[in-house]
């Protein structure tokens, strides 16, 4: 794997840098046009919004966005996993919300294989978990039967922003809109993004401070469905931000690496009840 710390700029810039040119290498195979064709064909996305929204008052406790990640940045391999359709079966049975997966290859080992294994498994709500920096990539997460798309904030400028997000919409998806400080989440809110969530990592340092969600969530606007992101241990820390408000937590590392996923999501639920 790359070194975390590329000597010029910050960690999201090198990992954007990679992104690009792996993606031109699938543009030269699958072209934009012939990938909006591919788009086009398949059916239609389902509904993740309505499998996200109200957990901040679900008697059952928040939604889960369980996350299939091989590695990170941060920490280098997480977890040998063998069949991402086997962990994802079981994070479904566990009553995951949605389903997220990597398919970012340089840092995270992810691919869109992963992802296909995954959607040939579950009919939950899948999270095409990617560093979306071109329109190529929306319509490929749709080919792919994804149902949501992730638009990293720090990562776009605001016409990608409002662009993308309405390319997300017209193909019938939804749109993770991560934010990680307020002027983000101002930016969020300026092109009416649904769903919006903190990310209590930094992506420019890979840094994680789990009061940072808390911190910022008064900023969200009330309309919105709110996504606590990153840095779960165990079930206490879901019942924190359940009680700061979150009506979805994603979790990954946690999830990854332990022995019993769909326990784990159960409890995490039990504990955020309200
Ligand atoms: O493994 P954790 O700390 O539970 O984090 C999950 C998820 O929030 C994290 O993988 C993530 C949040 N935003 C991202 C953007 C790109 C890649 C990964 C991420």
């Amino acid at each position: 794997m790359i070194p975390a710390h590329s000597s010029t700029g910050t960690v999201l810039d090198s990992i954007i840098e990679g992104v690009i040119e792996d993606m031109g290498a699938r543009k030269a195979t699958t072209s934009p046009s012939r990938m909006q064709q591919l788009a086009a064909e398949v059916s239609p996305a389902r509904d993740a919004h309505a499998a996200l929204v109200g957990g901040r008052d679900n008697p059952a406790g928040v939604g889960i966005i369980a996350e299939v990640k091989r590695a990170s940045p941060s920490v280098g391999p997480l977890s040998n996993i063998e069949s991402p359709a086997e962990l994802a079966a079981q994070y479904a049975a566990g009553g995951a919300a949605a389903i997220s997966v990597l398919t970012e290859q340089r840092r995270f080992n992810g691919s869109l294989a992963d992802f296909d294994a995954v959607r040939a498994r579950v009919d939950v709500p899948l999270l095409r978990k990617d560093f979306t920096v071109d329109e190529y990539q929306i319509y490929e997460a749709r080919a792919h039967d994804a149902d949501i798309v992730l638009l990293i904030v720090a990562a776009l400028d605001d016409a990608q922003l409002r662009d993308y997000l309405a390319l997300t919409h017209e193909l019938g998806m939804n749109a993770l809109v991560e934010t990680h400080t307020v002027e983000e989440i101002e930016r969020a809110a300026a092109v009416e993004a649904p769903i919006v969530g903190i990310n209590v990592r930094n992506l420019k340092t890979l840094e994680v401070d789990t009061s940072h969600y808390g911190t910022l969530a008064d900023q969200l606007p009330d309309a919105v469905i709110r996504v606590a992101e990153s840095g779960v241990k165990e079930a206490q820390d879901v019942a924190m931000y359940a009680a700061q408000g979150a009506d979805a937590v994603l979790v990954g590392e946690a999830l990854v690496r332990h022995g019993e996923p769909s326990q784990a999501i159960t409890d995490f639920r039990q504990a955020s009840r309200p």
